[in-house]
């Protein structure tokens, strides 16, 4: 199946780097989100990356324009009726995945992938609220996407061999490297790195070592390029509690519990970078 048309949902850091390196690639995008401050924050975000590029001299300004061209604005999720791949990159939340997911459903049109950047939550219960199960699948881009190398490629219980196939060749074409995985709580990137960023936090919570001691640890120590405190900031402390929930619960074992200092600072607001403070403070 080719992909032409693809509609981005969600414009928040993911699904901006998202619809960016789409763009890039030369695909016809629309972002998709509720508001108009956020589609235009997430747009914001990427004529700066372009415009970083630019000044590099590794794009022309005629390009960024091109780019940019390819990029539509999108605040009613029926605008997903023309389009051939929808990658849904909405707050992690199984209930309002599904409520998209569903909407999706009677939406586009019959051939089209209904992919989702879920970081942990199960696939096939989310292909389970469509009519196209075999059309749906994990598509999980990392943090920063315009950087880092890696698609997670998750399969449900339904995906069609097809449907891997196309999500396969297409992530190759946004200069990705594609790697299969199944469908287990956390996949494998966040069943790996999550439980290690939780475990920083309780050695924080713990009085073990001060957040700067226990960042320059693992960055000097291990050449970690950012510390495991710094790096949960940089994913949103929100972010970092659902895939730690969804492994406790999905796997029932208690070496997932998310550490009480976690939910505290969440319950505040404190959600990292996105929100101005998490472990560390931010300037806007
Ligand atoms: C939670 C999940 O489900 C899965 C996840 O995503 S987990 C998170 C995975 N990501 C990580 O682990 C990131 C770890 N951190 C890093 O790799 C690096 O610190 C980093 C790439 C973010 C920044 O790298 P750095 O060398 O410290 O800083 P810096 O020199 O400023 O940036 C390096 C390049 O990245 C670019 N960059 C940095 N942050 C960027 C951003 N947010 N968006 C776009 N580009 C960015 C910079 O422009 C720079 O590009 P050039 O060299 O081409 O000019
Ligand atoms: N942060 C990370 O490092 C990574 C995150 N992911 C996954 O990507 C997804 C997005 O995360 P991230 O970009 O960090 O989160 P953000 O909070 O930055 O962005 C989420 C965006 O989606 C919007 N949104 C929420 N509900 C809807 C909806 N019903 N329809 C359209 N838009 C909606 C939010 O609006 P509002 O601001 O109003 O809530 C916000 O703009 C999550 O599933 C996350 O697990 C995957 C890989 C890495």
């Amino acid at each position: 199946m080719s992909i032409q048309k693809i509609m981005v949902i969600g414009a928040g850091q993911m699904g901006s780097g998202i619809a960016q390196v789409c763009a890039q690639a030369g695909f016809d995008v629309k972002l998709n989100d509720m508001k108009e401050e956020f589609f235009a924050r997430g747009l914001g975000t990427i004529t700066k990356n372009l415009s970083r590029n630019v000044d590099k001299g590794r794009m022309t300004e005629s390009e960024k324009e091109a780019i940019l061209g390819r990029l539509t604005k999108s605040l009613d999720i029926n605008d997903a009726n023309d389009v051939d791949l929808v990658i849904e990159a909405a707050v992690e939340n199984m209930e309002i995945k599904q409520s998209i997911f569903k909407q999706l459903d009677t939406i586009a049109p019959a051939h089209a992938i209904l992919a989702t950047n879920t970081s942990s939550l199960p696939i096939t219960e989310l292909a389970a609220v469509t009519n196209r199960p075999e059309q749906v699948i994990g598509m999980h881009f990392m943090n920063p996407v315009p950087v880092m190398k890696l698609v997670e490629i998750i399969r449900g219980l339904a995906t069609a061999d097809d449907v891997y196939q196309t999500i396969e060749d297409m992530t190759k074409k946004l200069e990705k490297v594609p790697v299969e995985v199944n469908d287990f709580p956390g996949f494998v990137a966040n069943r790996i790195l999550m439980p290690m960023i939780n475990e920083a936090i309780y050695t924080l919570y713990e009085g073990v070592a001060t957040k700067e001691a226990i960042d320059d640890v693992m960055k000097l120590g291990m050449n970690h390029p950012m510390g495991p405190l710094t790096l949960a900031d940089f994913i949103g402390l929100d972010t970092c509690l659902y895939i730690m929930e969804t492994l406790y619960e999905g796997f029932g074992d208690s070496k997932y519990r998310p550490c009480p200092l976690l939910r505290k600072y969440v319950k505040a607001g404190w959600l990292g970078k996105k929100s101005g403070r998490g472990f560390y403070i931010y300037e806007s």
